[in-house]
């Protein structure tokens, strides 16, 4: 599998590093970047992540093979718009979105009866940092990429998003949009809420700097992704809003049983809870 051109809109942690996973297996013959700013453009075309920095994106559309698009999600109903009407017959679009339903309603109001062309996806890979600078060759090695596709999708279009993906070193798996977007409310988004939650709380006390102090591994375990991206979680949150409120009150329900054994001092429901917990994680296997 060879990509002739490639374009990446969104050149930060995860588009960046696509590129360079591509670029390490010499899986494309020139890669093109997109972006919001000329400042971060120009540092991925001066690291060679990107070979050039797009302007118009007309032209470049309708001879690509592959557009990925890794930009925060609330982005993405407009770079959709923008580059529909351009859409070559054989340009396949893809994107690494952290939430699908959203994404998908978007790209078939873009694309409307070119929606086949669009193969949705999300890598689960990543990190607490962001921009190009952050970006790895091997940040997808060994790791899970899950696409979404659609009825509309052509059998061989998926299997070249799929084949671009493995070229960066993924184990590619399939799911729905909807099981998708409940799987990763509950594993991904609500802990980054919670960590966002805890942190600002924190934060916010007079005695800040006291807390932040002595805090140790544990907090830096439970906290390490509350220095995400803010944007970029921001339009996960609302994205997945409908799913995160149902896993929100979930957890709220385990607090408040942890709450109530607490006010009646039950060290047996406690150590049940705990027990149940720590059997569970030591059983996963990551
Ligand atoms: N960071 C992570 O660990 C993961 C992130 N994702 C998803 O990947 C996407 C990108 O995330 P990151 O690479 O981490 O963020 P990032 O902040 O490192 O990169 C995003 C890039 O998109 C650019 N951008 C923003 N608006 C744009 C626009 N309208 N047009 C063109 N470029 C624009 C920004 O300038 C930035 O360079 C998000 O949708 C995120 O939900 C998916 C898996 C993991
Ligand atoms: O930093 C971490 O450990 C993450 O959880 C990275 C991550 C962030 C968003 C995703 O959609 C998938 C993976």
């Amino acid at each position: 599998m060879h990509f002739g051109k490639v374009l990446i809109f969104g050149v930060g942690l995860i588009g960046a590093s696509f590129a360079r996973g591509l670029k390490a297996a010499k899986a494309a013959d020139e890669i093109i970047g997109f972006g919001r700013t000329p400042k971060s453009l120009k540092a991925a075309y001066d690291l060679g992540i990107i070979d050039e920095v797009g302007i118009n994106p007309g032209a470049d559309v309708r001879e690509a093979d592959l557009i990925l698009v890794a930009t925060p999600v609330g982005q993405m109903p407009e770079i959709f718009q923008r580059i529909a009407p351009y859409l070559g017959a054989h340009t396949i679009v893809t994107d690494a979105g952290s939430t699908k339903g959203d994404v998908v309603e978007a790209a078939r109001a873009a694309f409307g009866d070119k929606i086949g062309q669009f193969v949705p996806g999300h890598p689960i890979a990543g990190a607490e940092t962001s921009g190009a600078a952050a970006s790895r060759a091997d940040l997808y090695q060994g790791r899970k990429v899950v696409l979404t596709p659609l009825l509309e999708n052509a059998v061989e279009d998926i299997e070249k998003v799929k084949r671009a993906w493995e070229l960066c070193g993924a184990d590619v798996r399939i799911l729905d949009a909807e099981t998708h977007d409940r799987v990763f409310a509950a594993v991904s988004h609500l802990p980054h809420l919670l960590a966002y939650a805890l942190v600002d709380e924190f934060a916010r006390r007079p005695n800040a700097d006291q807390l932040f102090d002595y805090a140790a591994a544990g907090f830096r375990d439970f906290t390490r992704i509350a220095a995400s991206h803010p944007e970029m979680w921001r339009d996960i949150s609302l994205a997945n809003r409908t799913a995160l409120l149902a896993e929100l009150d979930r957890y709220g329900a385990a607090l408040m049983r942890i709450r109530q054994a607490l006010v009646n001092s039950d060290g047996e429901a406690l150590a049940s809870i705990y027990a149940n917990a720590r059997d569970a994680r030591q059983n996963w296997s990551h």
